[in-house]
């Protein structure tokens, strides 16, 4: 069975929100999988597992949570072909860029050699109803799609 991982920055909630309930779609398709804070672990983690998805809110004008600095830069130091990685996180539509971090995380990923299996995810503040729904179906589909190749 491959191994998942999930790692999130969330300052007010809504992130972890959806790293929970996207935990809770990996493990209904019968995976396991562990759950860090980006603050807590080094990007070279990432090493460890067959499968990532990476979530962040956006900050500033667009940008990273500081919370995921030094994670992101550290993440030049990998090569993570041969991986297969999602991306989430809540965002505003109030502002400019909404939800952005979810793009530079991705964008990253593809960087280093990752491949992007489905889709990002952006939800507006925290999930709705309909977006636990959408967040658990992320969750689920990934590991679907990993387990069906790795
Ligand atoms: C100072 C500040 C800057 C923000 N900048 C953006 C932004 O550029 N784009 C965006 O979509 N959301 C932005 N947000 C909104 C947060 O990303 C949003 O509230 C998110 O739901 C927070 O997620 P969390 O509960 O996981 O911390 C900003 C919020 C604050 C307080």
């Amino acid at each position: 069975m491959p191994k998942f991982l999930v790692v999130f920055a969330s300052l007010t909630g809504n992130t972890e929100e959806m790293a929970d309930l996207i935990v809770e779609g990996i493990q209904s398709a019968g995976a396991e999988v562990d759950v860090k804070q980006s603050m807590d672990v080094d990007a070279d983690v990432l090493l460890a597992y067959d499968a990532f998805i990476l979530g962040a809110y956006t900050w500033g004008d667009g940008e990273l949570p500081d919370e995921f600095l030094d994670f992101y830069e550290d993440m030049d130091e990998l090569d993570l072909a041969g991986k297969k990685a999602a991306v989430f996180g809540s965002g505003d539509t109030a502002y400019d860029q909404f939800a952005a971090a979810v793009d530079l995380l991705a964008d990253k990923l593809k960087e280093r050699g990752a491949e992007l299996v489905q889709e990002s995810l952006k939800i507006e503040l925290n999930p709705s109803t309909e977006d636990k729904d959408v967040c658990r179906n992320f969750g689920k589909h990934f590991a679907g799609a990993v387990i069906s190749v790795v």
